[in-house]
């Protein structure tokens, strides 16, 4: 993933035309946080696990970015992730920078206790260098608004009440109205808004879906509301499909109690990875990275891919996608809902105050909208994808951070752009 980042990143600095230099400079982690987090089990046991926090750029504020609970987090994905969240949130230009980090565990095979255990050891361990004003960490991959809760609370032991230093917090704990479903809405959000440039709409457009947790169920329901037919649904156990469109909230509910779409009553079973390759308009990829590869890009048959999950597609699939013709809207435009409606948590929290739910949703479509269009405008007039045009709205706001802020002088260059 971390290759795949870099190609990214130099595909868009070939149409800036910046120097090699430079590109070493801004692909540079600012800090790399490496901790060896020691618990008891509930056995008695010792255990360990590794934690990472990757802190990519603070150019344009504090850094910002999810902590994933999954045996693959290692530096190098954390590290990828965190590039991706720089360039991310000067996409929809919230004032932050980039990170990313994680715990190598797996949530499904411990219990709540342990959980709350090895997350706040690792707080311990990054207290110091997380923060409202240094590094706002938020959910991700298998964690979610409890494990923002207990972050808040352990943190909050060493530096005083502290809400701001976490977002994606539960409702009763300065949590914000908006930000469970925000990354799902802006998935939708964007995906209107290229349907609205080949003069289609959702009315009708089938979907098929890979990962039903946060991001995929919330996108899911959504699109459904404005009449999508969400005809395949995939996880890691299984997958369910149904050409008159699967029953969304009958699925949420099968889902929540029995920890899988799998079996599913309302559609017939079908193997997890075929859903990649499902007959649908649309296939968004909402659970784990590098799933579209050289190896299934030419048997994928949606016309539109919007990367839900991060880092979903190889250079080598992105290739065959342009090739064939696939609009891909990319993660660090589509999934930017998330990282915007927590700003507007950290921002609510820094001055104790709360907005409803209708100015979050309506906040967050204005700026995926505009971001949307931002980088549709610089895919027409460099004539590239918008996986290039998006990084180099980011790259160049990032960069025009750097030279306001004298980070690096060098970077002078990017002014001409
Ligand atoms: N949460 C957020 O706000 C944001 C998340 N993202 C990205 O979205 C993606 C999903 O995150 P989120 O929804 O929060 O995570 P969740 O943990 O809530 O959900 C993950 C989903 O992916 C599924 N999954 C896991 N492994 C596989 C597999 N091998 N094959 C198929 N499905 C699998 C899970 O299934 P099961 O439950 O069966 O394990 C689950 O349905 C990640 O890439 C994340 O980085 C991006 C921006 C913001
Ligand atoms: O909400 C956030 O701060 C970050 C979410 C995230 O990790 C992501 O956008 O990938």
């Amino acid at each position: 993933m971390l290759e795949a980042s870099h190609v990214y990143f130099h595909q868009a600095a070939d149409v800036l035309e910046l120097p090699k230099h430079l590109r070493g400079i801004l692909l540079a982690p600012f800090r790399v946080i490496k901790v060896v987090v020691v618990t008891e089990g509930d056995d008695g046991k010792l255990k360990h696990h590794h934690g990472f926090r990757v802190q990519h750029n603070r150019a344009r504020g504090p850094m910002k970015g999810g902590l994933r609970y999954h045996p693959t987090v290692d530096e190098e994905e954390s590290t990828a992730l965190a590039n991706l969240m720089t360039w991310k949130t000067a996409v929809v230009d919230v004032p932050f920078g980039g990170a990313k980090g994680g715990i190598d565990c797996d949530p499904h095979q411990l219990s709540e206790k342990e959980l709350d255990n090895i997350t706040r050891t690792f707080v311990g361990q990054v207290q110091d260098v997380i923060g409202p004003t240094l590094d706002i960490p938020a959910p991700d991959l298998n964690s979610n608004a409890k494990v923002m809760g207990w972050i808040m609370d352990e943190y909050s032991k060493f530096a005083g009440f502290s809400p701001a230093v976490v977002t994606g917090k539960p409702l009763h704990l300065f949590g914000a109205e908006g930000r469970e479903e925000a990354t799902g809405r802006g998935v939708m959000v964007v995906l209107e808004e290229a349907l609205k440039d080949q003069k289609r709409s959702f009315e009708g457009l089938t979907v098929a879906l890979q990962g039903f947790g946060n991001v995929g169920s919330f996108a899911a329901r959504l699109m459904a509301e404005k009449g999508a037919k969400i005809v395949a649904v995939g996880d890691h156990a299984g997958g369910v499909s149904n050409a008159e469109g699967l029953a969304i909230d009958s699925l949420l509910d099968w889902a929540r109690r029995h920890g899988t779409v799998n079996e599913f009553p309302g559609g017939d079973a079908f193997k997890s990875d075929d859903v990649l390759t499902w007959d649908a308009d649309v296939l968004i990829p909402a659970a784990l990275g590098n799933v579209l590869t050289g190896d299934n890009a030419s048997d994928v048959r949606a016309k539109i891919i919007v990367e839900a999950a991060n880092g979903p597609t190889t250079p080598e699939a992105d290739h065959i996608f342009k090739q064939r013709g696939i609009l891909v809207i990319p993660d660090i435009l589509a999934n930017a809902g998330g990282v915007t409606a927590s700003y507007f948590e950290w921002a609510q929290n820094i001055q104790q105050f709360r907005w409803e739910l209708d100015r979050s949703r309506a906040e967050l479509t204005r700026i995926m909208q505009k971001a949307y269009r931002a980088v549709a405008e610089i895919s027409r007039r460099y004539q590239v994808d918008l996986r290039t045009a998006a990084f180099v709205l980011g790259i160049r706001r990032v960069g025009e951070a750097a030279i306001s802020r004298r980070c690096y002088t060098e970077v002078n260059h990017l002014s001409a752009l």
